[in-house]
């Protein structure tokens, strides 16, 4: 028998690759997502790619009655949570709504998983948990902080998956925390797809890429890294799905809870994403450099060693795979939109 698993945020950037995995491992996917931040075309899209019809829930996951009645709806086994506001700026300034959102949204969910007797969940979280270190890679004993009120919310979505879970034996959780997940689906036809202008580095090189934007600017090139630009751990958005999957398969499977990193555990810098991307778009970029941005960090990477103990995931893809599957989507997209 297939597993049904319930998809919140399935619209959104990773949400729809991680569709598509699951998809192909096998799973039957619901949908729920209320296209806050998603592209209304997205489940053809899903449709063209995996060749099958995409069952969505137009909903909200504050909205305690529609997330029933897609539960009534359907039989869920398992419940994989993207749904969440995502952007670390403004949840400087709208604390409240992210803390709505991203906390009371995941409890609405997680009473009416123990209401519909579903005890499996796989949570979006994110390497921003940890507290500021110098200490890489990253492992998941690190000391946990928080510098903004998302990191806020994910580090308490986190802990109150914990706290429920140890309250009912039968709760099994997944906890992921990504790292930078970067590129698009080889198809072309799903990707990040930002309406503003970006404040992460992958979306502001695509644009531009396709001439939206003039010019790169490089957040100082005096940091203690080898080329003095920020280092970060890219992770392309397949291997993140991927890595859902096998979160999935171990809970299914009767493996205990977990919190993982998903990361590659190497380091790129802005220069080195800058000249994959230069070479997959078949032209130098320009760029200056500036002042640095407050408050980031010069190098941010995650140990991937638990990962591939618990649950077998390694990343497979490299940064020019992240910046062509970028740069096919990003062209395409922009084309589409002149035509
Ligand atoms: N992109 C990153 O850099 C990153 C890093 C770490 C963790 N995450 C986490 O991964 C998850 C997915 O991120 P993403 O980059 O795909 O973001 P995204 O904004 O593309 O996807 C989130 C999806 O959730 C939907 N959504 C938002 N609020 C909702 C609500 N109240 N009810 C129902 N649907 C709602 C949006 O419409 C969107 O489709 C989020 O939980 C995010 O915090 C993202
Ligand atoms: O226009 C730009 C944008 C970024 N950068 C640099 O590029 C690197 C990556 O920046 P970005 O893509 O913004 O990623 P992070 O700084 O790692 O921040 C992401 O990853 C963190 C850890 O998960 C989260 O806390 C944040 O929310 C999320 O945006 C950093 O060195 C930046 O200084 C530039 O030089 N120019």
């Amino acid at each position: 028998m297939r597993k049904t698993i319930l998809l919140t945020g399935g619209a959104g950037y990773i949400g729809s690759h991680t569709y598509v995995a699951l998809v192909q491992a096998g799973y039957e996917v619901v949908i729920l997502d209320n296209f806050s931040n998603a592209r209304a075309d997205v489940p053809d899209r899903l449709e063209v790619i995996t060749g099958a019809p995409v069952t969505v829930h137009r909903a909200d996951v504050l909205d305690k009655q529609a997330v029933a009645a897609v539960f009534a709806a359907h039989k869920i086994d398992a419940v994989v949570h993207f749904a969440a506001r995502k952007a670390v700026g403004e949840s400087q300034t709208i604390p409240l709504e992210y803390i709505e959102t991203n906390c009371t949204g995941l409890v609405n969910l997680l009473m009416t998983m123990r209401d519909a007797g579903v005890f499996r969940i796989v949570f979006s979280s994110s390497a921003t948990v940890y507290a500021e270190t110098e200490d890489w890679p990253i492992p998941e004993e690190a000391e946990l902080g928080y510098a903004s009120t998302y990191a806020l919310t994910k580090l308490m979505g986190e802990q109150i998956i914990r706290q429920v879970a140890g309250s009912d034996a039968r709760w099994r959780h997944g906890i992921l925390r990504y790292f930078n997940p970067a590129g698009a689906h080889e198809s072309a036809l799903i990707g990040e797809d930002p309406r503003d202008i970006p404040n992460n580095l992958m979306p502001y090189i695509a644009k531009v890429a396709v001439g939206e934007l003039p010019t790169l600017n490089v957040f100082g090139d005096d940091y203690p890294t080898p080329d003095g630009t920020g280092v970060r751990d890219y992770i392309h958005v397949m291997d993140l799905a991927e890595g859902h999957v096998k979160s999935l398969d171990a809970l299914m499977a009767g493996a205990e809870s977990h919190i993982v990193n998903l990361g590659t555990g190497k380091g790129y810098s802005v220069l080195d994403m800058l000249a994959s991307y230069s070479k997959a778009c078949g032209r130098d970029l320009p760029y200056r450099v500036t002042e640095r941005r407050a408050g980031d960090l010069a190098c941010y990477f995650g140990d991937p060693a638990k990962a591939k103990a618990l649950l077998g995931f390694q990343a497979r893809r490299d940064l020019d795979d992240m910046c062509r599957s970028s740069w096919a989507w990003i062209s395409r997209r922009s084309n589409m939109r002149g035509a």
